[in-house]
């Protein structure tokens, strides 16, 4: 089931759910709504029922959602039951924000290893992250097998690292450069642009009033 093709927006809100619910179980809450569920996170409950069908049932008429049961689904869903290690590639103004960061609580994300082009970083440690030189880097990454990387590089520099990380036998890169990478199908890349998300809201507040919302 873990396997099976969800829509990509479902996968999108998945971390959102999960990341509710551990704010349940911190509460010691036992038991949620749909309702309940939905104006927490936001999202519509038609949504969220529809989300949830896609593994099978997962709650009960009337009972709402069981928070235990349904965390530990979830954990299971985004692999969270054990550690994942990621790279970062580009320690400069962003990188070195994104490693301050290092994701702390209640993920199971920790950039573990970090690469620069500058000499000067070589070798050296940033916010607890090991900086290695780049010539290093295909070779750090298979011997640390990580397959998740945050690339952080100059423009111009983005598909010659994309290149490397294909090398490296990374599947997943967050790609916060403005650049469209070409990789084969089998890498995931995820592309975060600021200037696209910023314009998009200011496009919601101009076109959407409060009732046109879904
Ligand atoms: N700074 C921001 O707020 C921001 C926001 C959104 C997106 N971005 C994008 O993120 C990227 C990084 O931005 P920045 O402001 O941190 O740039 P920056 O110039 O401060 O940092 C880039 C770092 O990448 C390193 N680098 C260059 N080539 C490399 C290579 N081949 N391998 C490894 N490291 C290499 C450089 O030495 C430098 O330390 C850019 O593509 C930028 O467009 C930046």
């Amino acid at each position: 089931m873990a396997n099976k093709k969800i829509p990509r927006a479902t996968a999108k809100r998945l971390p959102i759910y999960f990341r509710y619910l551990n704010v349940l179980k911190d509460a010691n809450k036992q038991r949620v709504s749909s309702t309940e569920l939905s104006e927490a996170v936001q999202v519509d409950s038609a949504t969220i029922r529809r989300d949830f069908s896609y593994f099978g049932e997962l709650g009960k008429r009337g009972y709402g959602y069981d928070v235990e049961s349904l965390l530990k689904f979830f954990k299971g869903i985004l692999h969270q039951d054990s550690l994942v290690s990621v790279a970062l590639v580009g320690v400069g103004s962003l990188g070195s924000a994104l490693l301050n960061f290092n994701f702390h609580q209640d993920t199971n994300l920790r950039i573990s290893a970090a690469f620069d082009t500058k000499p000067e970083y070589a070798n050296t440690v940033k916010s607890g992250i090991p900086i290695y030189p780049s010539e290093d880097m295909v070779k750090q990454l298979k011997e640390q097998q990580i397959d998740v990387v945050i690339l952080t590089v100059p423009g111009i520099k983005a598909q010659h690292v994309a290149d490397q990380l294909v090398e490296a036998g990374v599947k997943g890169i967050l790609n916060f450069t403005p650049v469209r990478l070409s990789v084969p199908k089998n890498v995931q890349v995820q592309n975060i642009d600021l200037t696209n998300e910023l314009q998009t809201l200011i496009y919601f507040i101009k076109n959407y009033t409060e009732d046109s919302i879904e």
